[in-house]
């Protein structure tokens, strides 16, 4: 589609000498953006949190105050819109088609970073007792992500989750631990697992690829690889005897891996929220590990990159990523 550009009424300012611009990126965070597909009586709601962002050539920008390649972040939200009225079949797919469009259409444009936040909601029940067909409950806390880095040629794509509490109330032990002078935590061969799972993971190179249209992730169902990452990991985790929340990380993050080929790379963070058994012993109670104090802070963390035999660590990708991952 042609560009127009309107003329700008000051001059450029001259750049100040003796500096140069280094990293930059801009757009439009956090668009709110609700869909209500109403095809049938029973709709369904897309529910996102989009950023976007842009790279390119916006030197003049900065340096001159010369707007000439500044695609306004108003339009990049109202793109958000426009685009959302042709449907959203994945968060992932969206913004490739808003990757594509914005490197395509605008020549100075090559790369950026486009984000999502995915918010659930659950059916509320209808008199019968079925799920109602158009009255919702937001679902618990879990966020589903997706985010869709192009860097010139290249276009990776992560998805994952946030704050998914979980627990075991049994099956974990955490033993064989050094002790020095410091040491006061008792060995614990039975004992409560609670994190809350943040993880990513990183679709192999070429799984999308914006010059060869790969827009759908090349025949790959991005939902359904959520949801075999998702149900695999925490399959993983309710199943496997955890020696410590790092070999749990692991076990889950290799069951990831073997759930869906084309993912490269999973990273994890999960806080170890630590349940205390409470000593009754000064109130003529004993305790069978059944009543805990549900400490808040400090808590462990553990964070882990699990990568496929014959990926490189490090891509570049994490880098336009909050926190580890
Ligand atoms: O699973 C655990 N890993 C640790 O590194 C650790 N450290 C600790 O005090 N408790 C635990 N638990």
């Amino acid at each position: 589609m042609p560009v127009s550009q309107t003329d700008p009424t000051s001059a450029p300012s001259e750049p100040a000498a003796g500096y140069r611009l280094g990293a930059n990126r801009y757009g439009k965070a956090e668009v709110r953006l609700v869909r209500v597909d109403r095809d049938t009586e029973r709709h369904t709601l897309t529910d996102l949190s989009v950023t976007s962002q842009l790279r390119g050539d916006f030197a003049d920008t900065h340096t001159r105050g010369d707007n000439a390649h500044v695609i306004a972040t108003d339009t990049q939200k109202n793109t958000i819109f426009a685009f959302a009225r042709d449907g959203i079949t994945s968060p992932e797919a969206f913004l490739l088609r808003l990757a594509a469009h914005f490197t395509d259409d605008f020549a100075w444009v090559d790369g950026g970073r486009w984000e999502a936040h995915a918010y659930g909601w659950d059916r509320l029940p209808s008199e019968s007792g079925a799920p109602h067909d158009h009255a919702f409950a937001r679902s618990g806390g879990e966020t589903r992500t997706a985010l869709v880095d192009v860097d010139g040629g290249r276009t990776t794509v992560l998805a994952g989750l946030r704050d998914l509490t979980v627990m075991k109330s049994t099956g974990s032990e955490f033993v064989g631990f050094p002790r020095d002078r410091y040491t006061t935590l008792p060995e614990e061969t039975d004992r409560i697992l609670a994190t809350s799972v943040s993880a990513r993971w990183r679709y192999a190179d070429g799984v999308a690829d914006l010059d060869g249209r790969g827009l759908d992730g090349g025949g790959l169902d991005w939902d359904s690889a959520y949801g075999a990452a998702r149900s695999a990991m925490l399959t993983a985790f309710a199943d496997t005897h955890s020696k410590a929340l790092q070999e749990t990380l692991y076990v889950m993050a290799t069951a990831v891996l073997d759930a869906v080929p084309q993912i490269a790379e999973v990273r994890f963070s999960m806080p170890n929220k630590h349940h205390f058994l409470v000593d009754l012993a000064p109130f003529g109670l004993d305790n069978p590990g059944e009543v805990f104090y549900a400490a808040d802070r400090p808590y462990g963390l553990i964070e882990a990159a699990v990568l496929r035999d014959g990926e490189a660590d490090g891509h570049a990708v994490w880098d336009s990523v909050d926190g580890f991952c």
